[in-house]
């Protein structure tokens, strides 16, 4: 784009910014989908402005891209810089500051580098100013919100690194929250504050499912261009409680039996790497074991969708918009036996996907209609099958099969739930089971009594967003969009979207 030099600024100035708005049209700049000003640089007579913007690439990835626009007006060329410099100044939702938490450890120790190397210069080009810590050792960006950090200098906070370093920021971050509120999290029917600073991830660990499942992809540049442009995904978090103790947050999958027990055994082999996840798992469906408890949940009342619904939840969800945040559901209690629905059993999994799970290695995910943040999540119960059935249940996590479409597995959406291992129940709720199922129970219980015998074990642990909690006995409630994210949610059909590739300019 070159324009001849002229004396008469002002019709040059209307022929550029026609020109302009066409190519900021094309760029979908209008729409907000435009970076950042880059660079004004002189050369020679030249005077050149350089406009960053983002461009769609394949499987949800964004890419920065420039248009550059040359004048030989220098004074011209200014006046557009400063223009276009205080257009972007005035999207407030853009951010300018960032607490930014490095975890040098995470997944292939690459945390460092990928910041310094793909995302520090794009936030250098978009004019954030950033504090970076780098963590020293476990918890410390957790402990850091919690008590030090002076988050009202900050516009965000950024975790890079996987998801145990994302769960840190949503600890530190709701605890302060609620501590700068006056809120008692150890309460489980506290309604708490949400939180007002959003949460950026940029993808460093070995997993990144929550990266994956709000954007898209797990690709550095991406993550930190939704940050740039002000992305904010609302998303709901579970607080896990133990009798009137706060255990954890949990924003992912809560898991119990297979997932739990996956997820111990793959501990203890940490010095595998990744592949401990593919060793643990299958040697965890070979085992097949199955753990008796009671599960009791307040089913979501007044919502549109449910799991078995075909639709996703995508950018600007209608499901999630529509059963947002009402306040007669914030305080929902168990305040009496009959508000809630009881289920006591076997089972080989007791799952509650509070978002699909999707993964690269899942790309369905545990509840494929899972959503962000219409304040439920997804109650998922295999019962005791074979392990041919079992099999069956887990493919279909990976093919277009319904999972759920199971006579052994059943799912509810639901706002609340509870569950008591059979080993932690009263006396009462035991005699109950035994007129329930008949005298089998009695032999059932002298092997869980005496595990020398070789009967499955009494009890499973819950994985927690892939930690592992220290009780069985759990309450879990969903807190609706307790968190804010840099994301905007998976876009649909992102490879036929209109601004996807080099956007082509004709004057
Ligand atoms: N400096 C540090 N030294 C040791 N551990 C750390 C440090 N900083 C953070 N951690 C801990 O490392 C754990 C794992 O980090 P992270 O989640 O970033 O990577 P990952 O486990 O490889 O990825 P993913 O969770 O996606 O599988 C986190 O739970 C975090 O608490």
């Amino acid at each position: 784009l070159g324009l001849s030099g002229s004396s008469e600024l002002s019709p040059l100035c209307s022929i550029f910014y026609l020109m302009s708005v066409s190519v900021l049209e094309r760029t979908n700049i209008l729409k907000r989908k435009f970076l950042t000003l880059l660079f004004v640089k002189t050369k020679w007579r030249l005077c050149c402005v350089s406009v960053s913007y983002v461009e769609r690439c394949q499987q949800h990835r964004w890419r920065c891209a420039a248009v550059t626009f040359t004048c030989p007006d220098g004074g011209l060329c200014q006046s557009w810089v400063g223009a276009i410099a205080e257009q972007l100044a005035a999207i407030t939702s853009r951010p300018r500051r960032l607490l930014i938490y490095i975890n040098p450890y995470g997944g292939k120790r690459q945390g460092g580098r990928v910041y310094e190397q793909k995302v520090a210069p794009l936030f250098a080009q978009a004019a954030i100013s950033t504090h970076v810590i780098v963590t020293e050792h476990a918890n410390h960006a957790r402990d850091h919100l919690r008590t030090d950090a002076e988050l009202k200098k900050y516009d965000g906070v950024v975790c890079v690194g996987g998801d145990g370093m994302f769960s840190e920021i949503v600890h530190g971050l709701i605890w302060r929250t609620q501590m700068d509120s006056s809120l008692d999290p150890n309460s489980p029917d506290e309604t708490l504050t949400s939180c007002s600073l959003r949460i950026g991830i940029i993808p460093a660990g070995s997993t990144d499912c929550i990266c994956f499942a709000t954007v898209g992809t797990n690709d550095p540049v991406t993550s930190a261009l939704h940050i740039i442009v002000g992305d904010s995904q609302p998303m709901d978090v579970c607080s896990i409680h133990h009798n009137n103790t706060f255990l954890r947050y949990s924003v992912s999958l809560l898991g119990y039996g297979f997932y739990g027990d996956v997820l111990t055994d793959s501990e203890r082999k940490r010095w595998m790497g990744p592949v401990r996840y593919d060793f643990s798992g299958l040697k965890m469906f070979l085992t097949h074991h199955y753990y008796e408890g009671t599960v009791s949940y307040l089913p979501a009342r007044g919502v549109v969708g449910t799991p078995r619904d075909a639709a996703r939840c995508r950018s600007g969800c209608v499901v999630c918009q529509h059963n947002g945040p009402k306040p007669s559901e914030r305080a929902e209690k168990y305040e009496t036996d009959d508000c809630g629905e009881t289920i006591r059993g076997k089972f080989l999994a007791i799952n509650a996907a509070s978002m699909s799970c999707a993964c690269p290695r899942s790309p369905k995910g545990l509840s494929p209609a899972a959503h962000l943040a219409d304040g439920t999540t997804d109650l998922i119960l295999v019962r005791k099958c074979s392990r041919f059935d079992f099999l069956r249940h887990l493919l279909r996590h990976t093919n277009k099969e319904d999972q759920f479409d199971l006579n052994f597995v059943e799912v509810h959406r639901v706002v609340r739930f509870r569950f008591m291992p059979r080993h932690c129940q009263s006396d009462s709720d035991l005699e109950l089971d035994l007129l329930e199922n008949g005298k089998r129970q009695i032999f059932g219980q002298i092997c869980r009594d005496h595990p020398a015998c070789g009967c499955a074990p009494a009890y499973s642990s819950w994985n927690c967003d892939g930690e592992i909690l220290t009780h069985t006995a759990i309450d879990v409630r969903v807190h609706c969009r307790l968190i804010k994210l840099f994301a905007r949610g998976i876009e649909e059909s992102c490879d036929a979207h209109p601004y996807r590739g080099k956007p082509k300019f004709v004057f």
